[in-house]
């Protein structure tokens, strides 16, 4: 696959600005935490239930969003978790435009590691690259760790927006991607006369809303 870079990422761009680009978006975060599933869902709407199979290697889907009428397309990298696997997935940050983070809300160590994680994508990925925490499983009520409170405040200290979703449920999995596809669309077509987009303030403003989005 050609990944070709945004020219419009320079501002001015027109309505068609993003027809021809696809906008690399990483899934990362520790083995188990649910990047694949997040991504099955969003592009299938489903959830495979059963044992867990681990990502080898990494792979990438392609899907177009729309947000506010303009069709933006995402490439969704979807990396392995475990760390033998970690030099491998370290090369392909250097590009992405955005990145999604995961633990799990029933995984201490994952949570734990969200630091960890945030100091590789500072070393490797762009210094722009748009940055989302989620903590997934939230639907797994019944063993949760990590309070919902714990993920806004690291959140917050990073000035990254955050949001809990569940793969199993389709909860905020939408929302996360929209969100991104939102964030990217302004970066790309910045005007100066256009009123700033804050994603972490979209993102509160719409996680409670049940659906929100459009997807073709
Ligand atoms: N209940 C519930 N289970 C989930 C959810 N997301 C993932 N799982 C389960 O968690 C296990 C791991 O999910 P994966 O999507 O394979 O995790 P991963 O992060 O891609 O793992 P690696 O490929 O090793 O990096 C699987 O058994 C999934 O069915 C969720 O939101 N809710």
């Amino acid at each position: 696959m050609d990944l070709q870079r945004p020219d419009s990422y320079q501002g001015g761009a027109g309505p068609d600005f993003n027809e021809h680009v696809l906008h690399k978006t990483i899934l990362v975060g520790d083995s188990g935490v649910g990047k694949t599933s997040l991504l099955v869902q969003f592009d299938q709407g489903k959830f495979i239930p059963g044992s867990f199979s681990a990502t080898v290697g990494i792979g990438f889907t392609n899907k177009v969003v729309t947000v506010d009428g303009v069709r933006v397309k995402l490439q969704i990298w979807d990396t392995a978790g475990q760390e033998r696997f970690r030099s491998v997935t370290h090369a392909y940050y250097r590009d992405a435009q955005a990145l999604l983070l995961l633990y799990d809300i029933t995984n201490k160590s994952s949570f734990d590691n969200i630091r960890a994680w945030l100091t590789e994508i500072h070393e490797y990925a762009q210094r722009d690259v748009v940055i989302m925490l989620l903590g997934n499983k939230a639907d797994v009520s019944s063993e949760r760790v990590i309070r919902s409170e714990d993920g806004e405040t690291l959140a917050r200290e990073y000035g990254v927006p955050f949001m809990e979703t569940s793969a199993k449920t389709g909860m905020n999995v939408e929302l996360a991607f929209l969100a991104i596809a939102k964030e990217l669309k302004y970066r790309a077509g910045q005007q100066a006369e256009e009123p700033s987009f804050q994603i972490r303030d979209y993102v509160e403003s719409q996680k409670k809303r049940p659906s929100c989005c459009s997807f073709v």
